[in-house]
């Protein structure tokens, strides 16, 4: 049925101009559709500067076509989209089937072929059932799916008042409540109304495509959908009508081809001829396991799967054109902060919204740069300028915190799908791909934290686990008073914060000691604590807040250990500047829990 479809469609074309190189054979098939491949090897080589397909512009519906149909005076000018119009008309060739005008009925003839290949079942999510639909809820591809179809709702009210046309109404058919509304698909009730309505003019489509109404929704999605995924560029027709670059046309024969990112081809209008010349490269040819069945792949441009699955209904699993989308709500004025006074490159691509920030994450980018250093950014102190090292690590350390609950999201969804049906295999595909970008960006992350690391001077750098191994008394007066016996009981017993504030009192008194400690305290521990003890202005309710904790130490363990905790100074005083000290130049490593000290020092230092 469908072959002979196809070889009535070709006939036609050639009929009226077309020229197709015998090395083509189109093929159809019931779950790939329609598509060509090479059928003589040998003359693959050849194909190179050698025209494969020729299209006459007598066969190609634009939107010169539809202003014939409808008034040339037409303004559509006040519709965004600059083929809504062609859509439209695309509706009125495929369904309307009565009281049309005598120039629609001889062009409705003259497509035929044409319009009866069209495939009336499409893989767009819009198209997808309800259960499948809620898959999507956890990616992005959910909002993105609901804005389009909202918007595509208002276009096709928009469309049908410019070319004075009334939208198909029917009592019983609730979606014709909702004409002359905004829709808001957030609403759960019309979310299922709308989709209900889809699903069950899907149905109809499929037993009798003349059930469908020419100006009802349902046919103007379908129009929509088959220009986004059949549609070309009109600007390589040189025509001079074209008003926005997104103007587009159909094009019998050549959009039998199917799509594969990077493949090389070329489109050449010739004046002369009028027509549209497609020529491939060998290349495309060349790699067996990438094209085992040589097929003739078109190129729509090189796109993400999400491009793909809203614009087309399949997607690319091995697509290097993928990107994942990373979307923060942040305070508009931190922001504007990272922007304007910390330089940090935020585009506009970048702030989609005030407060919203998003990054594309892709396998050529997984890590930007302004990603980065924006978690730096908010990681930093206020009484920082610049960015330290120790804010990058920290920042990046909450990134892979909110990475990986995106990366555990993903895995859940791909363990949730069952059953083996087109839409399933298709996100499937779709997580895959989803995934590989964020293991990827996570990789990156993590070597990226231990080159920051390792660019730090080995003498602006040292772990608390090695001054506490070193430091054989303070040890043993952990293990007094807290019971612990390794490092890492510090962080078991929850005792980390008050070691840390205890030894870094204690490398402040240590000139104070009778006897020298046995290692060196690193000059910037102590640099740091004399500059943050010139400049505080400790308050009563600083020490208010530190009197519990300062309490349940003192004076008891200067009594129990004297020679470790009463000699200099050891008020509450110390304790708040130890904290401080803590603040701004211990960095505690998210995965272990093991603080770092680092030095107040930059990147571009
Ligand atoms: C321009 S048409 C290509 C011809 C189409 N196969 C047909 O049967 O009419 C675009 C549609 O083909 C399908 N398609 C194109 N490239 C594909 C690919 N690489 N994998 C799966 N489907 C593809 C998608 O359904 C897409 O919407």
């Amino acid at each position: 049925m469908e072959t002979d479809k196809l070889i009535k469609l070709i006939d036609w074309a050639k009929e009226n101009g077309t020229i197709i190189n015998d090395s083509i054979e189109f093929k159809v098939d019931k779950s790939n559709g329609v598509y060509a491949t090479l059928c003589n090897p040998d003359k693959i080589k050849r194909l190179n500067g050698e025209k494969l397909i020729s299209v006459p512009s007598a066969i190609l519906i634009t939107k010169k076509l539809a202003l014939e149909s409808f008034d040339s005076k037409i303004n559509d000018k006040t519709v965004p989209n600059p083929n809504a119009l062609t859509q439209l008309y695309l509706c009125q060739l495929k369904f309307q089937i009565e009281n049309q005008s005598q120039s629609l009925a001889t062009k409705q003839a003259f497509f035929k072929t044409y319009l009866d290949l069209l495939p009336n079942s499409l893989n767009h999510p819009y198209f997808w059932p309800l259960d499948k639909l809620e898959l999507l809820k956890k990616t992005d591809l959910y909002i993105t799916v609901k804005h389009t179809l909202t918007s595509l709702f208002k276009e096709w009210s928009e469309i049908l008042n410019v070319c004075d046309v009334k939208p198909y109404e029917k009592d019983e058919n609730t979606i014709n409540k909702l004409i002359g509304t905004e829709l808001d698909l957030n609403e759960q009730e019309t979310f299922k109304v709308v989709f209900q309505y889809i699903q069950d003019s899907v149905k109809l489509f499929l037993e009798d495509a003349s059930a469908i109404h020419w100006n009802s929704f349902f046919a103007y999605l379908w129009s929509f959908c088959i220009f986004n995924s059949r549609a070309f560029p009109e600007i390589m027709l040189n025509s001079k009508d074209i008003t926005n670059i997104n103007q587009a046309f159909l094009m019998p024969i050549m959009d039998l081809l199917n799509h594969k990112n990077n493949t090389k081809v070329k489109w050449i209008f010739s004046e002369e001829d009028q027509k549209v010349d497609f020529f491939t490269n060998v290349e495309n040819f060349t790699n067996k396991k990438e094209n085992p069945n040589n097929e003739l792949y078109n190129n729509y441009g090189d796109k993400s799967n999400e491009e793909l699955l809203l614009g087309y209904g399949f997607v690319e699993e091995s697509n290097n054109f993928d990107f994942c989308r990373l979307t923060l709500k942040l305070e508009d004025q931190l922001l504007k902060d990272a922007k304007f006074k910390q330089g940090i490159k935020l585009t506009d691509e970048n702030l989609i919204a005030p407060g919203c920030v998003q990054f594309k994450l892709s396998m050529n980018e997984s890590l930007p740069t302004s990603l980065l250093k924006l978690f730096g950014f908010l990681c930093k102190l206020k009484s920082e300028d610049k960015i330290p090292y120790r804010a990058l690590l920290e920042g990046s350390d909450e990134l892979r915190g909110i990475l990986e609950s995106k990366l555990n999201s993903i895995k859940e969804l791909i363990k949730e799908l069952k059953g083996a049906d087109n839409v399933i295999q298709i996100l499937k595909s779709y997580l895959v791909s989803q995934r590989r970008i964020m293991n990827q960006t996570m990789e990156t992350l993590a070597s990226k934290q231990k080159s920051i690391v390792k660019s730090v001077p080995q003498q602006n750098m040292i772990s608390f686990k090695t001054i506490f191994k070193s430091d054989k008394m303070f040890a043993n007066a952990m293990l007094l008073r807290f019971g612990v016996i390794k490092f890492e009981d510090l962080i078991s017993k929850d005792v980390m914060n008050k070691a840390l504030m205890l030894w870094i009192v204690r490398a402040a008194n240590k000139d104070a000691l009778p006897k020298k400690l046995e290692y060196t305290v690193p000059q910037f521990i102590l640099v740091m604590f004399k500059e943050v003890a010139d400049n505080i202005v400790v308050q009563k309710e600083d020490v208010m807040e530190y009197m519990s904790f300062y309490k349940e130490l003192f004076p008891h363990l200067s009594q129990k250990l004297p020679e470790v905790f009463s000699k200099g100074e050891w008020g509450i005083k110390q304790f708040i500047i130890a904290d401080t000290v803590i603040d701004r130049i211990v960095w505690i490593k998210k995965n272990n829990n093991e603080p770092i000290f680092l030095k107040q020092s930059f990147e571009d230092e």
